[in-house]
């Protein structure tokens, strides 16, 4: 656990990067610094390796203040990537890689084995392992900079804006790698970004910070978007809130009708104005209307680990607006009427507003 206890840092000349932080980062999980550009992330970030001091407060960590830990010794025990990789442009990749355990006097085939074996991990291929970084893709080189940021396996990583300067496709991947190595790695992580989308996407939990360094607001994704502490918060947060909040709840419990799915050539039960056409392995085929022999397109989503938002997708592309479930083999599992679609949907509004009751009533709340 890392935790910041009254934490201020003033520079020299007197601007005050971070204003009296106080929050605790739990073991084991992202807690992703997000905030407007000038507002104390990486300064904030920076103070739990001692690469900068705070003026007040102390930083602990696993409960010992940081300071008391000899800074060299400290950063073994903490992975660091920032952006572009950070990478020595004289290294091969391999080397780059291994520069943790070179240090920490690892003899170097150990030290290189160890570095292959990372960039499996982090999905870069073996014949990469001999080139220069500047012969790497931005994304690969990311790649390389979390690859040795692991090399010594530290229990604590901190990434300050590591995927910023890729573009868009690129940077999903590299989250979507991050959350699956993290799922089997449990790190406790410190991420630093200004993209809001990236923070919920990445997040156990987001610490918004404003200008002058102040927390706004510390909470899960899904509490954010539902009760966002002030106006600034929601301003920053941006649109489709609500939208979004769907995404953090399983779709897993809609209840799913069977009886609208029949095989081709087969009739559709009596009253069903729609019916979903499978094939003989149950794979989805179409939608069809009664009185119509034509198949349309449909929606699906997975019903064992897609959210609601994926089922409210998967019925807004289907022509009677309701939703394919399917199952962990890509086989039809049943159908999510609109009428069980609107009913889950009421649910999770009468949720999200119990949450947020402390801040119902406010001017302007729901605008956002
Ligand atoms: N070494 C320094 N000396 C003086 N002021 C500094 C120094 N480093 C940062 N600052 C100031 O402290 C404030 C916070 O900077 P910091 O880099 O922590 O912000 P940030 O939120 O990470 O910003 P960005 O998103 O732009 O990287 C800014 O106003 C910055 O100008």
């Amino acid at each position: 656990m890392i935790t910041f206890e009254g934490v201020t840092k003033r520079y020299p000349g007197g601007t005050v990067a971070v204003r009296d932080l106080t929050l605790e980062v739990p073991t084991g999980e992202i807690s992703v610094f997000v905030g407007p550009s000038g507002c104390g992330k990486t300064t904030s970030l920076r103070m739990i390796n001692r690469m900068i001091e705070p003026t007040e407060g102390r930083v602990l960590l696993d409960g010992r203040d940081v300071r008391e830990i000899d800074p060299p010794a400290l950063r073994r025990g903490i992975g660091y990537v920032i952006q572009h990789g950070g990478l020595f442009p004289h290294r091969r990749v391999v080397d780059n890689i291994a520069t943790v355990p070179y240090l920490l006097g690892w003899d170097r085939r150990r030290a290189r084995r160890r570095a292959r074996e990372l960039m499996e991990r982090v999905g870069l291929d073996d014949e990469l392992a001999d080139r220069y970084p500047f012969q790497l893709s931005g994304g690969q080189q990311q790649r390389v900079g979390v690859a040795r940021a692991l090399a010594a396996d530290p229990p604590v990583l901190l990434m300050d804006e590591p995927f910023s300067a890729v573009d868009p496709v690129v940077r999903a991947g590299l989250q979507d790698e991050l959350l699956r190595l993290q799922a089997e790695l449990r790190k406790t992580i410190v991420f630093v970004t200004h993209d809001i989308d990236e923070a919920i996407k990445l997040g156990d939990r987001v610490a918004v910070l404003r200008e002058g360094g102040r927390l706004a607001q510390y909470a899960t994704p899904a509490e954010l978007l539902a009760a966002p502490a002030d106006d600034f918060v929601r301003a920053f947060l941006g649109r489709d809130r609500g939208i979004r909040l769907l995404s953090f709840l399983p779709a897993a419990d809609l209840p799913l009708r069977r009886d609208l799915v029949v095989a081709q050539g087969d009739p559709a039960p009596a009253g069903a104005d729609w019916v979903v056409v499978v094939d003989a392995d149950r794979r989805p085929l179409g939608w069809r209307a009664a009185g119509n022999g034509r198949l349309a397109g449909y929606g699906a989503y997975r019903a064992d680990r897609d959210s609601l938002r994926a089922a409210l997708d998967a019925a807004l592309l289907s022509p009677c607006g309701a939703a394919i479930a399917l199952d962990e083999d890509g086989r039809v599992a049943g159908v999510v009427t609109r009428d069980a679609l609107d009913a889950a949907l009421a649910r999770a509004a009468a949720d999200a507003h119990r949450d947020a009751a402390p801040a119902a009533g406010r001017s302007g709340e729901g605008a956002g």
